[in-house]
């Protein structure tokens, strides 16, 4: 299968001032494209000038989705398109989502970041630092409440755990109290953030984490 970036401008890396990169991984229907959605307007609450690069394997889907929201300009939606697993292009060789940001970049005169939707993939999909400053991992606790016990390297190593589906804990029987003890625990004191990208709530705590580590405000 072939790599594509859906958008053809040929960009001239280095021309313009780069935008902080943000990378959100996650196993697949974990809520990245949700907590995406939930960032835009939060974000944008912020005056943080943004851009969205999202990852499938073989479509366009998620950046439709965020480009259809109305959230945010059509045109400062980037779809890549993997054709392969998805950590292949955000670690093995992240030149097409380099070269889409560069191109964002090159566009937006002043824009600030750059949030990188990875394709879902599985617990061990990490983002390579030549692509992102900074990455998160979204799991969720219908995915189970014995991820984080399983230390996987997204679980493990990214700069922000997300624990999303917060609301779902009493329905999948989920004790999400220890399911956020035990990713503390494997995390070596990196951070670890609960969500409900349904409501919004958390999102706050994300926004402040970004604008403190990622845009030094
Ligand atoms: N109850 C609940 N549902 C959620 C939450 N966040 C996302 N969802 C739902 O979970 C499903 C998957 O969410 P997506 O945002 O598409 O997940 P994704 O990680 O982008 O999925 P892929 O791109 O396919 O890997 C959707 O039906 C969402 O509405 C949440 O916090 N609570």
């Amino acid at each position: 299968m072939s790599q594509t970036i859906i958008d053809t401008e040929v960009p001239s890396p280095g021309q313009a001032p780069a935008a902080a990169r943000v990378g959100i991984g996650g196993p697949v229907g974990s809520g990245k494209t949700a907590l995406v959605e939930r960032l835009i307007p939060a974000l944008g609450a912020e005056g943080v000038d943004l851009a969205v690069i999202t990852n499938d394997l073989v479509t366009k889907e998620d950046a439709e989705r965020v480009r259809r929201s109305g959230l945010i300009d059509p045109e400062r939606v980037l779809a890549v398109e993997a054709g392969a697993c998805p950590h292949t292009v955000i670690r093995e060789d992240p030149t097409l989502n380099m070269t889409a940001a560069d191109q964002l970049d090159l566009r937006y005169a002043g824009l600030d970041l750059i949030l990188i939707e990875s394709g879902g993939d599985n617990l061990a999909s990490t983002f390579s630092l030549d692509l992102v400053d900074y990455w998160m991992f979204v799991i969720d606790v219908a995915g189970g409440g014995d991820i984080p016990r399983k230390r996987g390297p997204g679980v493990v190593q990214s700069d922000l755990l997300i624990i999303n589906k917060s609301d779902l804990a009493p329905h999948v029987g989920v004790d999400l109290a220890q399911m956020e003890a035990e990713a503390r625990a494997v995390r070596d004191g990196r951070p670890v953030l609960l969500t409900n990208c349904r409501t919004g709530e958390g999102i706050d705590a994300i926004v402040a984490a970004l604008k403190h580590d990622v845009l030094f405000r």
